[in-house]
């Protein structure tokens, strides 16, 4: 029998991922609290036992400690959506790219009844997070946080990258040495969460690692939540499968979710949460009907212009991009362009092997921050060992083809400056053409697009009145007592970075938010 049949606990936080990890160490600096983390992957608690996957910084760990999630982008085009299964979550596998959203990104979350999340109140987190090795002794950063931060020495970047900077600042991209300044813009190197330049630190490195010694905060590695459980309308504790064993319950005063913007919505449909119509199909009890959980899914799409690379110009074994432009230079739309040093086609742009007749590709990217289109999460079935469906909806909103069109003509101008055309075999699947040609370059658009992996928004936080809100700003789900949730999920609206820092300052803020309930 489990310890914790007996053992109750004060919180149970699920999943131990950009926002869980951060958000247990926090609720367990009190020590009269007692925290219990369960996470459905492994939990490896030094650098000696961590895998080399987990890591090394500059390649992005796709497979091995992955859900095997596949999602849908548009039309029948379906591609692997590596979420993480491990202490750290997707930032343990991930690109390290460690950008905040813009203030406006946060001010637009407060105008939409959240005003505790605007970037006033937001900005201290971003803060206390960091060790900013670059600039931690100005005004807006901070020295001493959890997460190390560093940008890309000149010395560092390969060719490639050294004259897509100078390719970016010739189309007017000022240049831009911090990229986490509140009005960076331009071109920059990217801020990484790296101490040393070559392993990532993911937040169970940053913040559960320094609090191994807690007796008041419990692990719990390999142990999959199905769904939370209630005593009259109040969440009273969570059926988890403890280290890949039958279902049981343990008991906690309260529940937090932060199992990530796929498998939170999820675990609160199994739970009764959600959609009543689509979860009595599914033969679950309704506890509450809250049509936003899994609806409003947003994620970011990239495409670009790649090419083969010539002998010489593989960039084997570097990071996937270390100069990126941030909102906005004239011609140029508010997007992301980066040069890629390499992306393994097994992988990426699937689509784009078979055109390429090779393996790996490099060429100059653009992801769209903020899409149009939504998508949405649903059960395909009440077990819980069967995957969420997950339904991208990419091209689903018409002006979404009219920004990727412009990112696409974007990466050609820059990526045609004659010291990166140089570098490249033969371009795959885009040549000078298509630029003028709208419908071609829409196919291409529809064949090429990927997903950068950012997905948020599928339990947006929200005032009681917004009947697709999930939860409210303390995030507390709407309807119910004593279940929270604090991930990605809860993003009322996509911001202009990638997503990760903006996830640790959530696990941050609803910290502080939650220590005091
Ligand atoms: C391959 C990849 C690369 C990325 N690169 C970057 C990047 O370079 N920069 C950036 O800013 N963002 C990046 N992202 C996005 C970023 O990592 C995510 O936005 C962020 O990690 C989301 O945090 P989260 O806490 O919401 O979810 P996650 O970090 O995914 O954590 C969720 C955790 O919950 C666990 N879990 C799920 N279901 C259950 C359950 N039923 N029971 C118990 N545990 C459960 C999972 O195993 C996981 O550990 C990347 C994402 C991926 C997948």
């Amino acid at each position: 029998m489990s310890p914790w049949k007996a053992s109750d606990v004060d919180d149970i936080v699920v999943g131990a991922g950009s926002a869980g990890a951060v958000l247990a160490a926090r609720l367990s600096e009190d020590p009269s609290r007692r925290v219990l983390l369960i996470e459905a992957g492994p939990h490896y608690r030094a650098t000696g036992t961590t895998p080399p996957d987990l890591l090394d910084a500059n390649t992005m760990s796709l497979v091995h400690h992955s859900w095997g999630f596949t999602a849908r982008l548009t039309g029948d085009r379906r591609v692997m959506f590596p979420l993480a299964k491990v202490t750290g979550g997707s930032s343990a596998v991930g690109n390290t790219v460690a950008i905040r959203g813009t203030p406006h990104d946060y001010d637009e979350w407060a105008s939409a009844g959240n005003p505790l999340w605007s970037w006033q109140n937001v900005q201290p987190f971003f803060r206390s997070l960091e060790d900013d090795l670059d600039f931690g002794d100005r005004a807006c950063h901070g020295r001493g946080g959890p997460v190390p931060i560093r940008r890309w020495r000149p010395e560092e970047l390969t060719e490639l990258q050294q004259e897509f900077r100078e390719a970016c600042l010739a189309a007017g991209h000022p240049w831009a040495e911090d990229h986490n300044h509140p009005d960076s813009t331009g071109v920059g190197p990217i801020p990484s969460n790296r101490r040393d330049p070559l392993i990532r630190i993911s937040t169970a490195m940053s913040y559960l690692w320094p609090a191994a010694e807690r007796d008041n905060l419990t692990i719990l590695p390999r142990s999959s939540v199905d769904r939370v459980v209630f005593e009259g309308d109040r969440a009273a504790g969570v059926v988890v499968a403890i280290d890949g064993g039958a279902y049981e319950t343990i008991r906690a005063g309260r529940v937090i979710l932060a199992a990530g913007a796929i498998s939170s919505p999820a675990i609160l449909l199994r739970s009764g949460i959600g959609p009543a119509e689509e979860l009595r199909a599914l033969g679950i009890d309704v506890r509450q009907d809250l049509p936003g959980v899994g609806a409003g899914l947003t994620d970011q799409p990239r495409i670009g212009v790649f090419m083969t690379p010539k002998p010489g110009y593989e960039n084997e074994g570097k990071s996937t991009g270390q100069i990126v432009t941030r909102t906005t230079a004239d011609r140029f739309n508010d997007q992301y362009y980066a040069a890629v040093n390499r992306f393994d086609l097994t992988h990426h742009f699937p689509e784009l092997r078979r055109v390429a007749g090779a393996t790996a590709v490099f060429g100059v990217m653009v992801v769209l921050r903020r899409q149009f289109s939504r998508g949405r999460v649903t059960l395909a079935s009440a077990d819980p060992y069967i995957a969420p469906a997950v339904d991208l909806g990419y091209l689903s909103d018409e002006r979404d083809y009219g920004l990727l069109a412009d990112g696409v003509r974007g990466c050609w101008e820059l990526a045609s400056s004659p010291k990166i055309l140089d570098k490249g075999e033969q371009l795959v699947a885009v040549d000078e053409r298509i630029m003028d040609d709208d419908q071609a370059l829409r196919d291409y658009i529809e064949k090429g697009v990927d997903s950068a992996y950012n997905p948020v928004g599928t339990a947006r936080m929200g005032p009681a009145g917004d009947p697709d809100a999930v939860v409210d700003q303390h995030c507390a789900v709407h309807g119910v007592d004593g279940l929270h949730v604090v991930d990605a999920s809860i993003m009322p609206s996509m911001v202009c970075a990638n997503t990760h820092l903006s996830v640790v300052m959530i696990g941050e803020r609803a910290a502080a938010l939650l220590r005091d309930r």
